[in-house]
């Protein structure tokens, strides 16, 4: 049983977690906060409080732009990465946000045509961002290895060569917040996700599939990790692929950096460990790039980040 109360999204301090007596203890949370929600927050977790600041202020300071120089990065005519309005109405809802999508590693994969050179050093903070959070991520594998009852690199060694993709999402505030979202339900496809969110606050998880929504609350300095569907795949099922929105707000904007870790496209999908007599949760084993080509046509709204999905672009205003 959860020792979490049942409307909490549990907090867990990675202090000293290279002590093997900490780690059980670190371990323990997590395997409780990944089999209710697969979400949780982290702090202490060693990444540096002013690259986080310089992170947030900078990309906020990319969306304050005018609308013609954040489109000199569009995302047009076949273009990965850089930047994007995405708009999508389903009845009387619709959502709104602004994004700018680095793709980070393979490090051979960055293309730094795609990558706005505005504001001043927002690349090379990008790329310190980057690299810290890989770091982490690589921690956070560990953990959730061990909490998955595996060796600490089985995770890592089930990825292949971890592949990262950082997206920073801008939800300009809105006057019909009832009607608008920031961000529909959905759950990540990746292995973790890492999420940093300012202060404004608008995320929420679901664990009873949308009867109820629990807030994520900002926490200054602290990470949102979230497991991906990959994740889930890997634990059978156990650990739960975290189903999250975001909601618009009417005050004010709101800015969440992604950093989204996948294995390689090439990685097998498939449960690391079976019980005996235990079904799996996937019949037969696939590849990422199958999987996530699964998911996409599944889902349109994630599907605008496949980049071949509708892409439809207008000025900001
Ligand atoms: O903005 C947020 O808090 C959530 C973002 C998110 O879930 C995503 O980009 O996949
Ligand atoms: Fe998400």
């Amino acid at each position: 049983m959860a020792s979490f109360t049942d409307d909490e999204i549990p907090v867990i301090s990675l202090a000293g977690i290279d002590d093997d007596g900490r780690m059980a203890a670190v371990k323990k949370k997590i395997v409780e906060a990944c089999e209710v929600w697969g979400i949780f927050q982290v702090v202490d977790h060693g990444v540096d409080p002013k690259l986080i600041a310089d992170m947030i202020r900078l990309t906020t300071e990319f969306y304050y732009l005018p609308g013609e120089e954040k489109l000199r990065f569009d995302m047009s005519a076949g273009k990965r990465g850089g930047f994007m309005i995405s708009t999508r109405r389903k009845g009387d809802v619709e959502d709104w946000r602004e994004v700018v999508t680095f793709f980070t590693y393979p490090r051979r994969d960055r293309n730094y045509s795609e990558w706005p050179d505005k504001p001043e050093g927002w690349i090379g903070t990008t790329e310190e961002f980057s690299e810290k959070l890989m770091d982490l991520a690589s921690k956070i594998l560990e953990v959730l290895s061990e909490a998955m009852d595996l060796e600490k690199g089985a995770l890592k060694k089930a990825c292949g060569e971890l592949n990262q993709k950082i997206l920073t999402n801008f939800y300009p505030k809105c006057s019909h917040s009832d009607l608008q979202l920031g961000l529909p339900r959905h759950t990540d496809p990746g292995t973790i996700t890492i999420l940093l969110q300012d202060q404004v606050g608008g995320l929420q998880a679901t664990k009873d599939g949308a009867k109820s929504w629990i807030n994520i609350p900002p926490m200054e300095g602290a990470f949102v990790v979230n497991i991906g569907d990959h994740g889930h795949y890997l634990s059978n099922g156990r650990f739960k692929s975290a189903d999250h929105r975001a909601l618009a707000n009417s005050k004010s904007n709101r800015l969440s950096i992604a950093t989204f870790q996948y294995p390689a496209p090439e990685a097998i999908v498939y449960p690391l460990k079976v019980e005996e007599g235990e079904k799996t949760v996937i019949e037969n084993p696939i590849t990422f790039q199958e999987m996530y080509k699964k998911k996409m046509s599944n889902e349109p709204v994630l599907a605008m980040f496949n980049h071949k999905g509708p892409n439809k672009l207008k000025p900001s205003t």
